[in-house]
């Protein structure tokens, strides 16, 4: 895969603010039940499909990552963005074709957040090209990238075994997909009236699977447009459904809209690890899906495309989504 725009994420239009967000506890999925082949198994897909059909969310617990390797990637990330101006200012470029993007310009959609993005997989292809400062950067971020892939793997099988596809339905195009680390840095909230760190949008890839150092993520309830702030008890994985899995499900899944809200106590650090198919693999809307009540709705794109779209001029006007979807009176 070549290098290419390190972005992950298509603006939405900002919703209707309705004031501070109610704590919600996600649906909750025991990895260590995917795992088993018995009926514990079968109960757990059924689980998946109600929270990606109803929510589009969950978190995961027993995923079998270590507390240690979760603290010290979330470390790396804190001492990145502390490192010296000197040494991020390296991956500041408006060359959107690096590898690695250091960005702290606080344009756009990104409202008080500082990123790091790079590709993590694979992982000897990339990590040469991941920041040297901190030192164990690249030896912390590494580990978690390998293992959250792991279970980025397991989870997308269950997802599509959720969908009546078999999880094989991929076939080896889920292994030679994309993984792209969304490291984030958000200050703490000193400003009154300043509350949003990342506005309002969903990720491009099939999912999206989250460690935050602590609370801050908002989702909007797809049915009321309500935000709710979402509790992520530690060790829990947050994950998300993006917007090929919506392509891909033909709408039976919905890519999440989500934004990251800035806490007045603390500083935040996340970590997005965004999981799709190859560079030039085109998602479409699942044959098995799509009969005469259900026509495609979705037209067939890549990341790519959605590279291609990000500088168009009809983002402007469009979420990635919004510009796949294939319009009823078309
Ligand atoms: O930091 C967060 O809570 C959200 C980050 C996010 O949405 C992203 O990196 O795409
Ligand atoms: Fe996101």
């Amino acid at each position: 895969m070549s290098a290419a725009l390190l972005s992950s994420i298509s603006l939405v239009p900002p919703p209707v603010p309705n004031g501070e967000p109610e704590p919600v506890q996600m649906p909750v999925i025991d990895f260590s039940k995917l795992q088993q082949t018995d009926g514990s198994r079968l109960a757990v897909i059924r689980d998946v499909e109600t929270a990606c059909r109803e929510i589009g969310c969950f978190q995961v617990i027993n995923h079998g990552i270590s507390k240690s390797v979760m603290e010290r990637a979330l470390s790396a990330a804190n001492d990145f963005f502390k490192s010296p101006a000197q040494s991020k200012a390296e991956f500041m470029s408006p060359d959107i074709t690096k590898p690695v993007r250091y960005d702290c310009s606080n344009e756009g959609i990104n409202k008080s957040r500082s990123y790091l993005k790079h590709y993590a997989h694979p992982l000897e292809e990339w990590i040469k090209f991941w920041p040297r400062e901190p030192p164990s950067y690249r030896i912390k971020m590494g580990q978690y990238a390998v293992e959250i892939r792991r279970v980025a793997l397991c989870l997308m099988h269950a997802i599509l075994q959720s969908l009546g596809l078999g999880q094989a339905y991929l076939g080896t195009k889920l292994e030679e997909g994309i993984q792209l680390l969304a490291v984030n840095s958000y200050p703490q909230s000193t400003q009154p009236g300043v509350t949003l760190g990342l506005a309002p949008h969903s990720d491009y890839g099939f999912i999206t699977i989250l460690l935050p150092s602590c609370p801050g993520l908002e989702v909007m309830d797809p049915k009321t447009k309500v935000w709710m702030s979402v509790q992520q008890p530690a060790d829990t994985l947050h994950v998300h459904i993006g917007d090929h899995l919506e392509a891909l499900s033909n709408g039976k899944y919905r890519t999440v809209v989500h934004r990251a809200a800035l806490h007045s106590e603390n500083s935040r650090v996340s970590i997005a690890s965004i999981h799709g198919l190859a560079m030039n693999e085109k998602v479409r809307s699942a044959e098995e899906l799509v009969d005469e009540q259900n026509p495609v709705m979705y037209k067939e794109s890549s990341f790519r495309d959605f590279l291609d779209f990000l500088p168009s001029k009809e983002t402007k006007n469009k979420s990635y989504i919004d510009s796949l979807r294939i319009d009823a009176a078309e």
